[in-house]
């Protein structure tokens, strides 16, 4: 009789063999999306639709270079991303010989800069971090670093031993900077309105791995009782952190400390 261990932890999905297979080739090809979506974010697809808010539906020749000889590949990528429901497709109704139209979609909108109440940077320079050639080039050592796991984590193996975080400290740091903005601000907003009472007390507050100290700054300007903020990251990062409002220079006194100038 089986004992109770060996039960899976989560149910598991019953599949048909050609379910299994069919589930298993979209594992293989899932590196296509996160490709597709960098290389439309580094064509500047995204603000090029987006237009300011306009949105309109544009065909993929109307977002290449004039005299781009065939947008044929961007299409593919178009339509690839839309099955993700980054883009929402539109058929031409305007005599455009059926050419294929294209929109973002709320999750394509997160490319672009957001406005409004809740105001934030994009998620495109977090999609950029993640696929940045540096990072893409250690993804093939992982192998590697699982066989040998005292020895230098994939990144270094493929970086002369310098480290993920060290790269983009050094070498990275606004594309770093931007990227968990992004994604930070919007968290941030949605958790102060929530948690603010949970700094009741706090006189100084420690941001372990701050980056831009973004987030030090929200809660400090939201709870004006707390005196004092430090930004606990790498000295290059801490070093790179821009001016931030009401806080007097952090190095004058020391790398790691920001008291508050008020
Ligand atoms: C995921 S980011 C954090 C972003 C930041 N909290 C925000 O929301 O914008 C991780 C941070 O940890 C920092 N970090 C990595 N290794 C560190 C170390 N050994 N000591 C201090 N900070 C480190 C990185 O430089 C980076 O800024």
């Amino acid at each position: 009789m089986p004992s109770p261990a060996a039960e899976p932890t989560a149910a598991v999905a019953e599949l048909s063999p050609a379910e299994a297979r069919l589930a298993m080739m979209e594992l293989a090809n899932m590196i296509s999306v996160p490709m597709a979506l960098t290389a439309v974010i580094r064509l500047g697809v995204p603000p090029a639709i987006w237009a300011g808010g306009a949105n309109a539906p544009l065909p993929a020749a109307a977002l290449l270079p004039a005299g781009h000889p065939d947008p044929s590949v961007l299409e593919r990528l178009l339509r690839l991303l839309t099955s993700h429901s980054v883009f929402s497709e539109h058929a031409a109704t305007d005599g455009g010989g059926g050419t294929r139209r294209y929109a973002l979609t709320a999750v394509g909108r997160t490319l672009v800069p957001a406005t409004g109440a809740s105001s934030g940077a994009s998620y495109a320079d977090y999609v950029l971090q993640h696929h940045q050639d540096e990072l893409v080039h250690a993804w093939p050592r992982l192998r590697d670093a699982v066989l040998d796991p005292a020895g230098p984590e994939a990144f270094a193996r493929v970086h002369n031993g310098v480290s993920a975080y060290a790269y983009y400290g050094q070498e990275a740091t606004e594309l770093m900077m931007g990227a968990m903005t992004g994604v930070s601000k919007p968290f941030m907003e949605m958790l102060l309105d929530g948690y603010v009472g949970g700094f009741e007390g706090v006189e100084t507050l420690v941001d372990v791995g701050g980056s831009s100290c973004l987030c030090l700054e929200m809660i400090m300007r939201r709870v004006t009782t707390i005196k004092e903020g430090v930004n606990f990251d790498l000295p290059s990062v801490v070093a790179a952190a821009p001016p931030i409002d009401g806080v007097r220079d952090a190095l004058e006194l020391s790398p790691l400390y920001f008291p508050r100038s008020r």
